[in-house]
């Protein structure tokens, strides 16, 4: 595997980007955070005109041994039936994505059906699911390192065709709990409670479905252990679909791709990628903040505020794509809006009295 290479953008520019930002006819800061976003988009980019080319969503789908032991409220069966819903256009993402004009792309990881060739699906198939974690490693070393380069791939080659802005999704029947148990080990936390404040009912577990969950994630705690090592934590824990979004994120960080970061399977991803460059988190866009509860965890380990709080808890990347509009606004207001000097505006506040 190729060392990944990922440095933040160089930071040179930022004064003139702030300098554009506040010349801008609005009191200075009246944008909030578009502001913010704007600059960090400019400085990605490193330019003062920003633009958003080629915007794609690619939802990485992928099944979890786990989940025939009872860490979901759904079957299994759900992760291969909702691909071919993304495939007939039928999902929420599907709905999103159209309204929004954004490409979409579905990537089967590690799904647990014989999808054959489809137009909209990309078969990189490490195996048919994870093996049960409770149980044994979910995944090989040598499976770990092939998503993690699949993603990392399949982010370059949208970047070759000209894509600078990629939102991450993911459907995988089981996946919260993966979740659950990256986080809680990325995270750092000690103590067997913590893995229960980041583990949440999913999909809509009922209590004592919830009581399950966090028992049998606990007994996958005392099998494989509390690593703090990124790479470590996939083989035991992971999904292939979050290995292989963890890739594509370092991928996606190494083109200079505005990175839209979903909900709390998508951040556990990138506690992953981050575990191993931290500088990825320059070009990532927090997009919403999820009703599952280690979402919260993760963000504030991350120190990150995501755009909006509508709570969601699809995944999908449908949180990436709804926060779309407002990254385009960003960039937009920063190329259009007029300038205090263009437009003849008095920048003089009023003295006081
Ligand atoms: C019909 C349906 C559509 C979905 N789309 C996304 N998810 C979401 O739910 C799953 C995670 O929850 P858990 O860990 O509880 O299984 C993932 O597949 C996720 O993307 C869905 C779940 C269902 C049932
Ligand atoms: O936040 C998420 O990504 C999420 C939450 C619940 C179910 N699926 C996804």
């Amino acid at each position: 595997m190729k060392p990944y290479a990922i440095a933040s953008p160089d930071p040179l520019l930022s004064a003139a980007i702030r300098h554009k930002i506040d010349r801008k006819t609005k009191p200075r800061g009246a944008l909030g955070r578009l502001e913010g976003l704007a600059h960090q988009i400019a400085l990605i980019q490193q330019t003062l005109d920003p633009e958003l080319r080629q915007p794609h969503i690619v939802v990485f789908a992928g099944d979890h041994g786990a989940a025939r032991a009872g860490v979901s409220a759904y079957p299994q069966d759900v992760t291969w039936q909702m691909v071919e819903n993304f495939l007939a256009g039928g999902a929420a993402i599907n709905v999103f994505t159209r309204r929004l004009g954004l490409d979409l792309t579905v990537v089967d990881a590690g799904v647990n059906h014989d999808f054959g060739k489809r137009p909209g699906l990309i078969d990189a198939k490490i195996a048919p699911g994870t093996a049960n974690y409770i149980e044994d490693t979910a995944m090989s070393a040598a499976q770990r390192d092939a998503a993690l380069e699949r993603g990392r791939g399949i982010a370059h080659a949208l970047a070759d065709n000209g894509c600078n802005c990629i939102g991450l999704g993911e459907m995988g029947i089981g996946n919260t709990a993966s979740a659950s148990l990256l986080t809680h080990c990325l995270v750092g936390a000690e103590h067997d409670a913590e893995l229960y404040t980041v583990t949440g009912r999913g999909t809509g577990l009922d209590d004592p479905g919830l009581y399950r969950k966090r028992s049998l994630l606990a007994q996958a705690l005392q099998r494989g252990g509390r690593t703090h090592d990124p790479l470590e934590v996939l083989v035991q824990y992971g999904g292939l679909e979050i290995a292989m979004m963890a890739g594509a994120i370092l991928g996606a960080a190494e083109r200079r791709m505005l990175v839209l970061v979903d909900g709390f399977i998508v951040t556990s991803a990138l506690l992953v990628a981050h575990g191993l460059a931290p500088a990825v988190l320059s070009y990532c866009v927090f997009a919403h903040r999820s009703q599952e509860p280690g979402h919260r965890v993760q963000l504030d380990f991350l120190q990150a505020e995501p755009l909006m709080e509508l709570d969601l808890r699809l995944g999908e990347g449908t949180g990436a794509a709804l926060a779309f509009p407002l990254v385009q606004a960003a960039v937009d207001f920063m190329n259009e809006m007029a300038s205090f000097e263009s437009a003849g505006v008095s920048d003089q506040a009023r003295s006081p009295g």
